[in-house]
């Protein structure tokens, strides 16, 4: 039996909430994330894919409904809970990566692990395997301002996984990068899925990478419009 590692239980959310521009944004949400499972999220721009990757990250505390991680509803939770939560059991992939600059390539994927307690030696191993699957392993000694667009972004996608989190969340992955580098950190992504049983939502327009996704979800006006599994 598979163990869901994320259940969203009709989640609704209002930007602006009480007020006269009030924008209903999500209008009850149900969704079931197993382990070892990756489920694409397509929608329109403005659909409300970031809204609910922020509620599904524990980013955003107001909100109907209730999110489940490993069994526990994280909507009652405290902040100690929640900022732990995030630390040690998602890994996020945003549209804008934030590396330090002041640290090279690898820094940046070792920091979140000592500050887990991870050994050095380690992290560094770790670090390496990672920028190794998605081709930067030559540059990891470089700072993020003598990286291009593209390897900035692989970093970045390193550095979530760098926890091993059980749940990833990713906003346009592979947006940036071109046909060849998408491909390879797509297949790296499902490698370490498989490998791992680490479970992952991602919000996608590329209809070719979500349809080798173990399932699609389209959101739509704030529901979610139809299944394909
Ligand atoms: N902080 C906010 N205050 C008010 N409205 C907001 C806020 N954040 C988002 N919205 C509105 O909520 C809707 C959903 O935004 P969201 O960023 O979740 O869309 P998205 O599906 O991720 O879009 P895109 O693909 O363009 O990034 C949009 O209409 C947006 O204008």
């Amino acid at each position: 039996m598979n163990k869901m590692v994320l259940s969203l239980r009709k989640i609704k959310k209002t930007h602006n909430y009480g007020t006269e521009q009030a924008i209903p944004v999500l209008k009850g949400i149900d969704l079931e994330l197993p382990a070892g499972k990756v489920v694409a999220i397509v929608a329109p721009s403005g659909a409300g894919k970031s809204t609910l990757l922020h509620i599904a990250g524990l980013l955003d505390d107001e909100y109907g409904g209730e999110v489940h991680l490993s069994g526990q509803d994280m909507s009652r939770a405290n902040d100690a809970a929640r900022t732990a939560a995030r630390r040690q059991e998602i890994g996020f992939i945003y549209q804008f990566h934030h590396l330090l600059p002041e640290f090279s390539a690898l820094e940046n994927i070792v920091l979140p692990q000592l500050a887990n307690g991870t050994p050095r030696r380690q992290a560094i191993d770790k670090a390496m395997d990672l920028l190794s699957r998605v081709g930067v392993a030559d540059r990891a000694s470089h700072r993020p301002a003598a990286l291009s667009g593209g390897q900035q972004q692989r970093v970045a996608f390193c550095r979530a996984l760098a926890n091993s989190p059980r749940l990833l969340l990713a906003d346009e992955p592979t947006g940036n990068l071109d046909p060849a580098t998408s491909e390879q950190v797509f297949s790296a992504l499902m490698g370490l899925v498989r490998e791992t049983g680490m479970a992952a939502l991602i919000a996608t327009h590329n209809m070719e990478l979500a349809a080798r996704m173990d399932r699609t979800i389209r959101l739509d006006a704030g529901r979610i419009s139809a299944k394909a599994s």
